[in-house]
């Protein structure tokens, strides 16, 4: 495949897969996710990998999600199909990142934010830089992911503070994330990719089955929750086509204040 919006290279048993679109702050479109999909799956297919590196290209962003510049009246930019209604073919880039055998570090380098950090929450392990940002904004921009973004990551974080996240859409740093157990290691910017690859390299050296094993042990717990991302996307493709959710698109692209008032019934 050849790539436009993902880097993707490989040395020494690690896969490094960097999503680069620096100027919308490495927001995914249609195309964005496929060739993530047909990354990871590449990493997951060579016997040489053993870990994969997930980052973003620039220092501000890891990734902001969903692009909403993209985003259109049912969807983004890639309706029906394999996107399941939404546009993108989101939910197969979860269940990929899940699914192969291979342990992913997200290497979060700036804002982790809507879509980008269900991303790194998907992820096996993050490491942050000092400066990374996350949260969630769904609900400020029409949209929500009420499967493994909502459910999977009340695992990790608990059920308060994953309802803080998705109810109040706030930012939090590095330290208050490791706080919550969101986040494995927090290095200087410039140390982040180095770290990342030091701790890719020590997987690399462990026994592939064991770690593969552990990953799906890890996942069988929370595996019921891909039933339930399953009908959350299916009700998305519903939402998004409303103006209620043009409204939270509307208001980011044209760069004024959210207005929901008049859909509180
Ligand atoms: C991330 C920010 C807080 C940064 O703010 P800041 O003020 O520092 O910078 P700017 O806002 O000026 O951004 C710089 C530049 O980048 C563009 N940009 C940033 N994010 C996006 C984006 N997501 N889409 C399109 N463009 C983006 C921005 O417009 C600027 O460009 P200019 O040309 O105008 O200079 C802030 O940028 C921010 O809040 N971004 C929006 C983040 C957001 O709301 N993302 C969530 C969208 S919904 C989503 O991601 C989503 C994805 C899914 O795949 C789902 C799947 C299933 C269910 C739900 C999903 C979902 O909700």
């Amino acid at each position: 495949m050849e790539l436009q919006d993902v880097m993707y290279e490989k040395r020494e048993g690690i896969a490094k897969i960097t999503i680069n679109r620096p100027e919308v702050y490495n927001a995914f479109r249609a195309q964005t996710v496929q060739e993530l999909i047909w990354s990871f799956r590449d990493a997951w297919d060579d016997n040489r990998i053993g870990a994969v590196i997930l980052t973003g290209a620039g220092e501000k962003a890891f990734c902001t999600g969903g692009d909403q510049k993209n985003k259109g009246d049912s969807g983004y930019d890639s309706s029906g199909g394999l996107g399941g209604g939404i546009g993108l073919e989101i939910e197969n880039l979860h269940r990929t990142i899940r699914a192969m055998p291979k342990p992913v570090i997200a290497a979060v380098n700036g804002y982790a934010i809507g879509g980008g950090h269900v991303l790194h929450v998907l992820c096996d392990l993050t490491i942050a830089s000092e400066t990374a940002l996350f949260g969630q904004s769904g609900p400020k921009v029409g949209s929500y992911d009420a499967g493994l973004g909502s459910a999977y990551l009340a695992r990790i974080v608990g059920e308060k503070k994953a309802r803080e996240i998705w109810y109040l859409c706030e930012k939090y740093t590095a330290q208050e994330a490791k706080e919550m157990g969101l986040v494995n290691k927090i290095v200087p910017q410039d140390e982040l990719m180095g770290t990342a690859e030091d701790w890719a390299g020590k997987i690399v050296e462990k026994s592939p089955t064991a770690i593969k094993m552990l990953k799906y042990s890890f996942n069988a717990d929370s595996a019921n929750i891909e039933g339930i991302s399953q009908i959350a996307m299916a009700s998305l493709g519903m939402f998004y086509k409303t103006d209620e959710s043009a409204e939270g698109r509307n208001a980011f692209v044209e760069k004024r204040p959210v207005d929901f008032k008049k859909f509180r019934q």
